[in-house]
């Protein structure tokens, strides 16, 4: 049957409209009308949604789900359940923290099979990069993957090795004109490691300054400069210096864009304590000055998208226990922070005060992250024929980030506490609800996620 969401907020590309959302049987937008039209449509079923704001569902291009092999970090059910309780209705798997990383099809298959009768919202994958692995590109390009990751240095995982100058040049040499990007965890340990006390957040933040990460960039232009039509991005750019380097280069015709995360968006390095290892991630989040050069970055138009780079682990290896004889180490703990279900109102309450807009949320943690993963003939708009994955959120609420409403599989994360504006209230995905946030059991029995790969299982 078709559905048809009323709302007096339905947030397009450029307004804020006054009408309805007709879905067909298959999940799919029909046709969006003005309110004056509403009284001719019928034999649908009406969603009823008042002043809320109905947006189209995030699409968050940049997250760790684990699974299979450290399914105890997260998971393909927690992080989807996440998702769709922060209108994230798309999550893009990253090819590393799973055991086997996703470096070939047969790994693929794996996790593909651990994840497909589990998961609430619509999870597709990225390919990884490591040495001597080119030979798998084809395959998993075939398969479905939306792009591929690579690290310039150690990933943090064993099995997910970094690549060097020349093998990075081979990968951008065999992905050029696959229409697949190259998404790159751009870092070059170019600096001695730091001495001083590991327990404080600045020998950390010392030890990988912003010019690992610029030097890094610079070496990614001047590789990808050599070959056509590759596409290249640059994965949570922390430094705002980076963000210009970026821009200039596609000003000189090199097809690159960036990612920032909500992290770098709204935490400083001048608010995080001694030992409150939760906050740390690789590249470091820097200072209050480079923060705002950060929001400014958009502006400028020097960065393209938001997303969370959900990167959760075991509390023991965020060494946060008392007990734990490194307790507090920024240098021995696991590097990644968890965001994933509060992205929305992290990036719109730092959003808003900054003069930024709904149409800026839709911009850059929908449409931007769908261009990127080629997701964006069916993904990322309220738009005819595209699939009906919805948020139907309160921009104006207030609420406290606390431990009894997370659904990621591990609490800790450097929001608790936190007040932030936005709250969603349902999640859709083709039409159909995932996640209520009145219900009581919040969620669908049977998660109606898809896997977007193109293969059979
Ligand atoms: N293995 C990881 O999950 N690494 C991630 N860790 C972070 N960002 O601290 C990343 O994206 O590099
Ligand atoms: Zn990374
Ligand atoms: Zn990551």
């Amino acid at each position: 049957m078709s559905r048809l969401f009323i709302c007096k907020n339905i947030v397009l590309e450029h307004t804020l409209l006054n009408g309805a959302v007709l879905v067909d049987p298959d999940g799919k937008v029909e046709k969006v009308i003005e309110a004056d039209e509403i009284c001719f449509v019928k034999n649908t079923r009406k969603i009823l949604l008042g002043n809320d704001f109905l947006m189209a569902g995030i699409v968050d291009s940049h997250v760790h789900i684990n699974e299979p092999g450290r399914t105890e970090w997260e998971g393909f059910e927690s992080a989807t359940k996440a998702a769709a309780a922060g209108g994230i209705t798309t999550i893009c798997d990253m090819p590393l923290n799973s055991i086997p990383p996703t470096t070939n099809v047969e790994n693929l298959l794996v996790k593909a099979h651990a994840a497909r009768d589990i998961i609430h919202v619509d999870v597709a994958f990225w390919g990884g990069v490591v040495p001597d692995n080119t030979d798998a590109f084809y395959g998993l390009i075939k398969a479905g993957v939306v792009g591929f990751k690579c690290f310039m240095c150690p990933s943090g995982v064993k099995e997910f090795e970094c690549l060097n100058e020349s093998q990075l040049d081979l990968a951008m040499k065999k992905l050029k004109g696959s229409n697949a990007p190259l998404a790159i965890h751009a870092e070059l340990a170019i600096c001695e490691p730091c001495t001083g006390n590991p327990q404080k957040y600045e020998t950390f933040l010392k030890s990988r300054p912003e010019e690992m990460e610029i030097e890094a960039v610079k070496k990614i232009i001047e590789i990808g400069l050599k070959y056509d039509k590759i596409m290249l991005h640059i994965v949570h750019v922390s430094s705002a210096k980076t963000a210009k380097l970026i821009k200039d280069a596609r000003l000189k015709g090199l097809r690159i864009t960036s990612e920032t995360c909500h992290h770098y968006l709204t935490l400083c390095s001048q608010e995080i304590p001694d030992r409150a290892t939760q906050y740390k991630c690789c590249p470091p989040i820097r200072n209050r000055e480079n923060r705002e050069d950060l929001w400014l970055a958009f502006k400028e138009k020097q960065i393209d998208m938001v997303v969370s780079d959900h990167s959760p682990s075991t509390p023991d290896l965020k060494l946060l226990s008392p007990d734990d004889e490194n307790f507090g180490d920024y240098m021995k703990a696991w590097g990644g922070i968890a965001s994933l279900q509060f992205g929305l109102s992290l990036f719109w309450t730092g959003a808003k005060q900054r003069g930024f807009t709904f149409f800026h949320i839709n911009k850059y943690m929908s449409r931007a992250t769908s261009v990127l993963v080629g997701l964006h003939g069916s993904k990322g708009r309220i738009q005819e024929n595209y699939d009906a994955d919805f948020v139907v959120w309160d921009p104006h609420a207030i609420c406290t980030i606390n431990e009894s409403d997370i659904y990621h599989k591990n609490k800790a994360n450097p929001y608790m506490g936190r007040e932030v504006l936005g709250k969603v209230l349902k999640t859709y995905v083709r039409g159909d609800l995932v996640y209520d946030s009145e219900s009581k059991s919040k969620f669908m029995k049977s998660p109606k996620g898809k896997l977007l790969l193109d293969i059979d299982l």
